[in-house]
């Protein structure tokens, strides 16, 4: 199981960006994350897969201290989370030896590798930075806002893909998302991240409509 204990983060302006969140994620389980623009979803991803420093508070899972991260990120935008200068198979290589048949059951045909990233559309790179994630055996995934750029074709397919493959190998699963009627049809349970936050004193965020409030 993965435990967020008590988990808040401070950006370098002094502003709490969100106080004591706790959580639990089983393995298997699937779970949303909603709310509104700017409220720090993406930093606490940041938080609990290692990119960023937990501030206070705690993360436990098996094996949190070995590499690769047993929590994986899968980022909102592919062609900035891969190297535009490497060819495919270095970036997939990266993650760990190439397997054919993951490649398979996600659509990739072998012959992209040999292409670089600006040569695929997003849905397709958002494939490869997929099965960049799954090539590192990980226990649990964040997919923060992986699908919005992409048209609702591409979108089913990618969620059919990673919703196979994560009930077939028992991985925990946060769907961070502002597409609720998506989260309800995937998700076990829906979490509002809005819980999480302080409101700011004389500032102003957006909530889920594009509204500042
Ligand atoms: N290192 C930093 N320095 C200053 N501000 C930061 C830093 N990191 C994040 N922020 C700010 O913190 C806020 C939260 O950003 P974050 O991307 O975590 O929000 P979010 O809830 O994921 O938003 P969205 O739903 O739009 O992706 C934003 O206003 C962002 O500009």
């Amino acid at each position: 199981m993965l435990e967020v204990a008590n988990l808040s983060y401070t950006l370098p302006n002094q502003t709490t960006l969100f106080d004591d969140i706790s959580l639990t994620l089983d393995e298997g389980e699937i779970i949303g994350l909603s709310g509104a623009s700017g409220l720090g979803k993406t930093t606490f991803a940041k938080v609990i897969t290692g990119y960023l420093p937990a501030q206070s508070g705690e993360i436990n899972c098996k094996s949190l201290k070995n590499k690769p991260h047993p929590v994986q990120l899968i980022w909102q935008h592919p062609e900035q989370s891969v190297n535009p200068k490497w060819r495919l198979q270095k970036v997939l290589e990266e993650a760990g030896d190439i397997n054919k048949h993951l490649l398979n059951q996600l659509n990739i045909p072998f012959e992209w590798l040999q292409r670089y990233p600006h040569q695929l559309s997003g849905g397709q790179l958002q494939r490869i930075c997929i099965a960049r994630c799954l090539l590192t055996n990980p226990s649990y995934i964040i997919a923060d806002e992986i699908t919005t750029m992409l048209d609702p074709i591409a979108q089913a397919e990618i969620w059919q893909l990673i919703m196979e493959y994560v009930q077939k190998n028992k991985i925990g699963l946060l769907i961070i998302s502002h597409d609720h009627p998506l989260l309800e049809n995937l998700c076990e349970k829906i979490l509002d991240f809005t819980q999480f936050v302080k409101p700011f004193e004389g500032l102003s965020r957006n909530n889920d409509e594009g509204v500042r409030t």
